[in-house]
């Protein structure tokens, strides 16, 4: 299978500095690809450059999704033809119910009789969410408004799903919970690009990953391979290198990346 989303050069700056400097990707159909990084490293302006997000950009690189230009587009546009966006931090509308707040991923769908059936596959996912369908969004709990996020980007029948950072701050079995369900939607057919700070999670889910620093990317490997990695053990997974083990001082391993 081809390339889903071909990503060329980009760069995006706030305020004249650059947080994303020249970064390509290439998103297989039909895989999960994780990005990894620090705070502050560039992920979610990536994820954010290609929904059409950011205004006032450099007229530089390209994006295509499925074969056609999508850089330049707006970003209902970009819903339209596929692709769907779980924000970091849920951002659900809080004085609306669950309900309407699934309804409002389905803003770019005509088709009621389908909309009809799509609320009962995001049940079939969210059971809780059936549930409290008449419930404020915003007196849900965090891991409840993480499914809530994640089932409203699900209205949108995309392709390719993009989810920022869907275990931050949730305990760990919620983070299990979260990666069995981003499973079973991939296995469904949807192409699942994730931006994570849980390393050990999103390697043992994606197919390939890529680690940013400083907006680019300094490694990019099947996520099997990457788990091996001395670099990526010891600085994105918490695990001391061998050198560390033996009693070298920490700091004075240098990391360079191949
Ligand atoms: N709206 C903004 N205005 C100015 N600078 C911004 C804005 N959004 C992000 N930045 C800066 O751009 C850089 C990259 O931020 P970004 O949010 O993409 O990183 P991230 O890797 O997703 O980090 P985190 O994991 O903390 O969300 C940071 O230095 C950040 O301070």
């Amino acid at each position: 299978m081809g390339a889903l989303l071909e990503v060329k050069n980009i760069e995006t700056y706030y305020d004249l500095i650059y947080a994303v400097r020249g970064v390509s990707l290439s998103i297989e159909e039909g895989s999960i690809t994780a990005i990894l990084g620090n705070n502050g490293a560039g992920k979610s302006t990536i994820l954010k450059t290609i929904m059409g997000l950011i205004d006032d950009q450099p007229d530089k690189g390209s994006i295509e999704f499925d074969g056609r230009r999508i850089d330049g587009k707006d970003t209902e546009a970009i819903v339209r033809m596929g692709i769907s966006y779980v924000p970091e931090g849920r951002e659900v509308f809080e004085e609306l119910t669950v309900r309407e707040n699934l309804l409002m991923g389905a803003y770019t769908r005509k088709n009621r009789k389908e909309v009809a059936g799509d609320f009962d596959r995001v049940y079939r996912y969210f059971p809780v969410l059936q549930q409290r369908q008449n419930q404020w969004a915003g007196t849900l709990s965090g891991g409840e408004q993480q499914m809530l996020a994640i089932g409203r980007a699900m209205m949108s029948r995309p392709r390719l799903l993009f989810l920022d950072e869907p275990s931050l701050g949730l305990s760990p079995i919620l983070v299990q919970e979260i990666f069995r369900i981003i499973t079973a939607i991939h296995a469904e057919g949807v192409t699942v690009l994730l931006v994570e700070q849980n390393a050990r999670m999103a390697l043992k889910i994606s197919h390939t990953a890529m680690i940013l620093e400083n907006g680019r990317f300094v490694l990019k490997g099947p996520s099997a391979e990457l788990m091996e990695d001395e670099n990526v053990k010891e600085f994105y997974m918490g695990v001391r290198s061998q050198d560390s083990a033996k009693g070298y001082q920490r700091w004075k391993r240098k990391k360079v990346w191949r």
